[in-house]
């Protein structure tokens, strides 16, 4: 892991937090949604969710960044409880949401710095420095004054990106970072996260459908199914897998010989 003095984020100290997910239980009404969900994410992991629609997966990742509670259980980031907001102030955690959540009316630059502004983060000068650096490092230079409407459904996943980032995250979340786009822009999302995971250290949670996308990115895996864990493994290890979960969910559209995504030599997925 090569921490190091970030040009804007000492990152010389380690800033990844681990999440502890410990025996969670939630219903809708009758309906078990997150049955005994137990497990843990490393600092610095990047780790994916996946299963089937109806899964538990949103569910979950909702009840990580306090959006939604739960029944039982708790859930620690670094050892503090998710379920009150002050942890993720202190942890700064992020979640770029599925649909990007950009405001419209406001240029890249605006968007980026909305939050920052809000919450006095930083002076005018840092803020900008800030903003172009980010900018910067998800190829997005030039955009700035550009509007969302004005740019491509990749471009926009990425502006989403950027604008978590201005919060320096130590816990990141995406929510099905590559539905809706093609198979090259997904790469690049996919490069994406791999790359902020050195640049910035910072722990990553992925929930996707994208099975191509898991077993390139996922240093672990966790498959759910009807709000249980079925199992949790390296891609080599889902690949390899007997259970005949796995193999269902797996077989329909993957072929593990040959994955969309490879491993450049710098650890992050490029397309093939
Ligand atoms: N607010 C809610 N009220 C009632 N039921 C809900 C609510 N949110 C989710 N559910 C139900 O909980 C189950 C799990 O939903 P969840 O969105 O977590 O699944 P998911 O794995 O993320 O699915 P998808 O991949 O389709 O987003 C589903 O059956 C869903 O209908």
């Amino acid at each position: 892991m090569g921490r190091k003095k970030h040009d804007l984020i000492d990152t010389s100290e380690r800033r990844a937090v681990g999440v502890d997910i410990q025996h969670v239980n939630k219903r809708f009404r009758e309906q078990v949604v997150l049955d005994d969900v137990h497990f843990t994410i490393n600092p610095g992991e990047i780790f994916v969710i996946m299963g089937p629609s109806g899964a538990g997966k949103s569910t979950l990742m909702r009840a990580i960044v306090n959006l939604e509670g739960v029944d039982s259980g708790d859930i620690l980031i670094n050892g503090e409880s998710a379920f009150r907001q002050q942890t993720h102030v202190r942890m700064h955690t992020a979640i770029v949401f599925q649909a990007g959540g950009l405001f419209n009316s406001m240029s890249v630059y605006d968007n980026l710095a909305f939050y920052p502004r809000e919450h006095r983060l930083y002076d005018r000068k840092t803020l900008h420095d800030k903003v172009h650096y980010t900018l910067q490092i998800l190829n997005l230079k030039g955009c700035a004054e550009k509007y969302p409407a004005e740019l491509s459904g990749g471009m926009r996943k990425r502006v989403a990106i950027a604008r978590s980032l201005l919060i320096e995250p130590r816990l990141l979340l995406y929510d099905e970072p590559t539905s809706e786009l093609d198979p090259l822009s997904a790469a690049n999302i996919a490069e994406v996260i791999g790359t902020l995971k050195e640049e910035f250290d910072v722990t990553s949670i992925v929930v996707s459908h994208d099975r191509d996308l898991a077993t390139s990115i996922g240093e672990r895996v966790a498959l759910m199914e009807k709000g249980r864990v079925v199992t949790i493994d390296t891609p080599e290890g889902l690949c390899a897998s007997t259970n005949p979960i796995v193999r269902e969910f797996l077989q329909p559209n993957i072929d593990c010989q040959k994955p969309r995504f490879r491993q450049a030599a710098s650890g992050s997925p490029v397309p093939l």
